[in-house]
């Protein structure tokens, strides 16, 4: 019975005899002994419908060629052609007198004759007709008075409750409008909405019974109600869970690789978009046989891999490829291959050192990996040596579970760069984008008792494995808690997450193909996959095509640009303007353009020169700061020389004028040439509180500021007493600040002037701190040598007063 909304059934199919001689096409009869029986899926349905014609409509599955049919272009050995490379028939026949064998059997390579699986892989019900199935569209299961057994009666309602009920389907899809398997196309989907069945999905295969299962007689737990159901039986219990698509036993690699919605994912990786496909589950579940095909024939010398086993990935390659030539641009290929083994990343491509790259991360990479060996695949079969040389590569090993049990994560990376037009109409312009195609295959989690892996290197392998696939689960639950989603997500506790990053909670589009064992021995660890499943179902991620920046922000201009342009041409329909040429238009805005970059372009140099000025100003202040500081600290100890030199002959001239006070008589004949600092005749010994006799009140010799008037300074009252001149004024011992009327122009006469201050003078405007500073600086100075000029012109006059008096006294003593 057909289950599924996207699958309708064939008018015709072609079946294959069981020894492969020919594919023959044949009318409906009933079936008969061995006789190969043709069968028109139509009337078997019919059958179980009460003949009632049903039209389920077109869909995908119907172009596809039937199962048995041969396809003449079959590449590499395609499953669906009647025999293999050898010659050997492909696919066995699938009509079968009593009992049919699982997939398994025949995809083994173990013909149905021997397989070793009869014991517990029987039917419910054996007809005593031959069973007939059709592959490609629906299968009935017949029985021979033509009766369809009853679905419901498959699953928990025999004897045992155990047994495998082929439901005659490969898969069931869940009724979702636009999932994975269905006929939407992915890119429209995913530019519109950011509904999780676009960009995540979630696919579950159920593999059949292997030869330990079947001789150790577990039983059948999985059972099959449809539309993307499966149901487990887990010791009496039945748990129902849903996904996208659910891949029964029955269902091959091509079957997977046309309904499992990962030709979806190559196609939006060449349109630029981030596709990671991962396979999840116990080990020995089925993971690698999906991914790449059974992995004894990558790790068996001296086997050549059968094309016709060959995994999604095979398929996506060589579907890439194909599209890239329906394309017609040129695209440029790129391949990476690693793996995680015990927590370490190890390049597969790049084998002889075994060297443990490091995860990194950029604000526009996300986590990478240095150093990671990347080759360039001009052709379909250089990607497939790439596979080839990494799955050699891996670290694989065998254990109670599984005999070639991946003991590491493997990530394989397609990179896709294209450059497209993003306006149809502008023939310039072109962006870069780069899709990513990841295939990820996660070592199988283990309970370390099952795989005898309990001491040894084994044992960290085991260990290693779980922990970083813990971490994994506890990602995605933060991810599906629409809370959780918005804090921290633990990413970086495991280098399996970092790596997964993008394709769980970022910008990519991702699949998720969880495969189990219906094993009832596996009962507990199929629960948890399926449960870590239906959970991962809830992410969501918002895809996005990853470009340049810049080119991005050129496209988004362009497209705000167009819009602006529409808008125009829409008000001047409303304005009743005329409507300008398309043309003219853009031949206008070109313009308004290039105007427009050209004032940018002289404001920026403008700009640039403006800096340039600042930085050689800045430059030229520092320096003359520096050499100011140098002139200050000399002209501070100049003027403590000349205060020292000051204080000296002060006291000399006290000296002399004690001497000359202690006979005041004989100097009234002295004839007294001193004059003051202001060109008046100085009468007095300077600074003395004695007023000689007979004397009009000398003018003393008073220090003031350079430039100021004499009559601003007040004169001494004659007759009080005098402040002694040899003390300096206090402003000139501790410079006090001045007011900026005290400096002229002649005391600040330095042409150097700064940068700033020549635009400031330019500007006509003058700093009057930076002036005064200079100024009050050379003022001190130049009063404390005034003033010392003056003493020692005062102690000259002395002295030579003192020496002509000593003459007179000689003299007179001498007539005497
Ligand atoms: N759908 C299937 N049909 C037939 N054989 C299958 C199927 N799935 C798995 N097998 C076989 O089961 C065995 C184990 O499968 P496989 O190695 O792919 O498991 P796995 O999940 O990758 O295990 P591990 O995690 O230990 O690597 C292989 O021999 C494989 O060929």
């Amino acid at each position: 019975m057909i289950t599924t909304n996207n699958i309708s059934k064939t008018k015709t199919a072609k079946v294959v005899q069981q020894n492969g001689i020919s594919p023959k096409t044949h009318t409906t009869s009933k079936t008969n002994g061995q006789r190969l029986e043709p069968v028109d899926t139509q009337r078997s349905a019919n059958v179980s419908n009460s003949s009632k014609p049903v039209d389920r409509g077109g869909s995908e599955y119907d172009k596809r060629v039937s199962f048995f049919e041969e396809r003449p272009d079959a590449p590499y050995g395609d499953p669906t052609s009647p025999t293999s490379s050898n010659g050997a028939p492909a696919r066995p026949q699938r009509v079968s007198s009593e009992r049919v064998y699982p997939e398994t059997a025949r995809e083994t390579g173990s013909s149905s004759s021997d397989a070793p699986r009869q014991g517990s892989l029987t039917w419910r019900k054996a007809p005593s007709e031959p069973v007939l199935f059709v592959s490609g569209a629906e299968r009935t299961f017949m029985s021979a008075d033509d009766s369809v057994i009853d679905q419901r009666e498959r699953f928990g309602s025999s004897k045992n409750g155990f047994e495998y009920v082929p439901s005659g389907r490969k898969f069931t899809s869940k009724p979702t409008k636009s999932s994975f398997g269905s006929n939407t196309s992915l890119s429209t989907a995913t530019e519109s909405s950011d509904d999780s069945d676009d960009v995540f999905n979630v696919i579950l295969r159920v593999r059949p019974l292997n030869t330990q299962e079947t001789l150790r007689r577990d039983k059948f737990v999985a059972d099959f109600p449809g539309d993307g159901q499966v149901s487990i039986n887990n010791s009496g219990s039945i748990r129902n869970f849903q996904f996208n698509v659910v891949f029964e036993p029955d269902a091959t690699q091509e079957d997977v690789f046309e309904n499992s919605g990962i030709k979806k994912l190559v196609d939006a990786a060449l349109n630029g978009y981030t596709c990671t496909a991962f396979a999840f589950g116990q080990t020995g579940s089925g993971k690698t046989h999906t991914m790449t095909g059974p992995p004894a024939q990558f790790h068996t010398e001296g086997v050549t891999p059968d094309p016709a086993m060959y995994g999604l990935i095979q398929r996506c390659f060589k579907y890439l490829y194909q599209s890239m030539k329906k394309l017609g641009t040129p695209r440029v290929i790129k391949a990476s291959f690693l793996e995680v083994y015990n927590e370490q990343v190890i390049d597969l491509l790049n084998n002889s050192q075994r060297r443990y790259l490091t995860v990194r991360w950029s604000k526009n990479k996300g986590f990478y990996v240095e150093n990671l060996f990347t080759v360039q695949c001009e052709a379909l079969d250089d990607l497939m040596a790439v596979l080839e040389e990494g799955l050699r590569n891996r670290q694989t090993g065998s254990h109670g579970l599984n005999e070639f049990s991946s003991r590491s994560h493997s990530v394989l990376t397609v990179t896709v760069d294209s450059e497209t037009q993003p306006e149809p109409d502008d023939e310039n312009l072109y962006v870069t984008k780069r899709g990513k195609l990841s295939f990820v295959d996660l070592a199988g989690s283990e309970k370390v008792r099952d795989s005898n892996m309990n001491a040894g290197p084994g044992m960290t392998e085991s260990n290693s494995i779980n922990k970083s696939l813990l971490v994994l689960g506890n990602c995605i639950s933060h991810l599906c808690d629409p809370k959780k989603r918005q804090g921290h997500i633990p990413y970086r506790d495991s280098k399996l997450t970092k790596l997964l990053a993008d394709s769980l909670g970022g910008n990519g589009i991702s699949l998720m193909i969880a495969c189990i064992t219906p094993a009832s021995s596996n009962v507990t660890e199929t629960m948890n996959t399926l449960r870590y499943a239906s959970r991962a179902k809830k992410i969501k991620t918002k895809p996005t095509i990853k470009m340049d920046p810049r080119e991005k922000l050129i496209v988004s201009l362009k497209k705000e640009i167009k819009i602006l342009r529409q808008e125009n041409h829409y008000l001047r329909q409303q304005l009743d303007f005329p409507a300008k040429p398309r043309g003219q238009l853009q031949k206008e805005n070109d313009e308004k353009f290039q105007q427009f970059m050209k004032e940018q372009h002289q404001k920026e140099s403008g700009l640039y020169d403006m800096l340039q000025e600042y930085m050689v100003e800045n430059e030229n202040l520092r320096a003359e700061n520096s050499d100011m500081h140098a002139t200050k600290e000399s002209s501070r100890r100049e003027q403590q020389i000349l205060y020292r030199e000051n204080e000296k002959l002060l006291r000399r001239v006290e000296e002399l004028e004690r001497m000359m006070a202690e006979n005041p008589g004989t100097w009234t004949l002295l004839d007294h040439h001193r004059t003051d600092g202001y060109g008046q005749q100085d009468l007095s010994p300077r600074g003395s509180p004695v007023i000689l006799a007979g004397r009009s009140p000398p003018q003393r010799t008073t220090i003031r500021p350079a430039g100021s008037s004499p009559s601003k300074i007040p004169a001494p009252m004659f007759g009080q007493p005098q402040k002694p001149p040899h003390r300096l004024p206090d402003h000139v011992v501790r410079p006090a600040p001045r007011p900026v009327e005290y400096i002229e122009d002649n005391i600040y006469n330095n042409d150097r002037k700064s940068p700033r201050q020549s635009t400031l003078v330019k500007q006509g405007v003058t700093s009057p701190i930076f002036i005064e500073r200079r100024a009050s600086q050379t003022s001190h100075t130049d009063m404390i040598r005034d003033l010392n000029d003056k003493l020692r012109q005062d102690v000259m006059d002395l002295d030579g007063q003192i020496q002509t008096h000593a003459r007179m006294v000689t003299n007179s003593n001498h007539y005497r």
